[in-house]
């Protein structure tokens, strides 16, 4: 059995949404279960407030840096702030120099999935900044591809990439993940966790 983590934060819920489907696909393929995972918040709870967003979710729990450890493949959850990653995200890649320091991660797929407010509003940049994160700790990227052929048809616009799954927020947050985004996080579950389970066997 694979363990897949799915580790993100989300200040409005599409995030959260979206991870919920790529562990759906994670867990149809069979032999790979994913398991959720939020990153502590950074804000002080006023400026939450005035930020208006809702509490945090008391069933996913708050992730440790050890708690990677033994996964067999990490995705993650990335909302966009001025064209790359919540700095929550950062922060919590910060706590995991110990990890580094090991090479604990290094050769475990890790996969990317993001959130932006506009088309435009960096939906890729978010995506190739946070290969840092990734190359640093040695590990390998996995990148959806063109993997549905209605990626070369969509003529309404839709979040994602080759780069992983994504969905757009709207201007003032009210637009919620669409059904093809949705489709497009599932399928990115699915074929992650088949390479997760390919390299792991490989490495038995
Ligand atoms: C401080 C701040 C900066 C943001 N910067 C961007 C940006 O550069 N591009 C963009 O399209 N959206 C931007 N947004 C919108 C967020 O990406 C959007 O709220 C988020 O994707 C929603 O995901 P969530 O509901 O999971 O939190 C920003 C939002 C905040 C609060």
């Amino acid at each position: 059995m694979a363990k897949i983590i799915i580790v993100y934060y989300s200040m409005y819920g599409h995030v959260k949404t979206m991870a919920q489907k790529v562990k759906e696909g994670v867990d149809s393929v069979g032999c790979a279960e994913a398991v959720l995972y939020q990153v502590p918040e950074t804000l002080p709870e006023e400026v939450l407030k005035k930020m208006g967003a809702p509490p945090k979710d008391a069933d996913v729990p708050v992730i440790k840096a050890s708690d990677l450890a033994d996964a067999d493949g990490i995705i993650f959850g990335i909302p966009t702030r001025f064209g790359m990653a919540a700095a929550q995200m950062k922060a919590f890649m910060d706590s995991t120099g110990g990890l580094w320091q090991g090479g604990k991660l290094a050769g475990k797929p890790a996969g990317i999935f993001f959130s932006t407010g506009t088309q435009g509003g960096g939906q890729e940049t978010t995506a190739m900044t946070w290969l840092t994160q990734l190359v640093h700790h040695g590990m390998v990227y996995v990148p959806t591809g063109y993997h549905t052929p209605k990626m070369f048809q969509v003529d309404t616009p839709e979040g994602g990439s080759p780069w992983g799954a994504g969905t757009f927020a709207g201007a003032d947050g009210s637009r919620m993940p669409s059904e093809f985004e949705l489709e497009r996080a599932k399928l990115q579950g699915e074929g992650f966790a088949k390479v997760a389970l390919a390299l792991k066997s490989a490495d038995a």
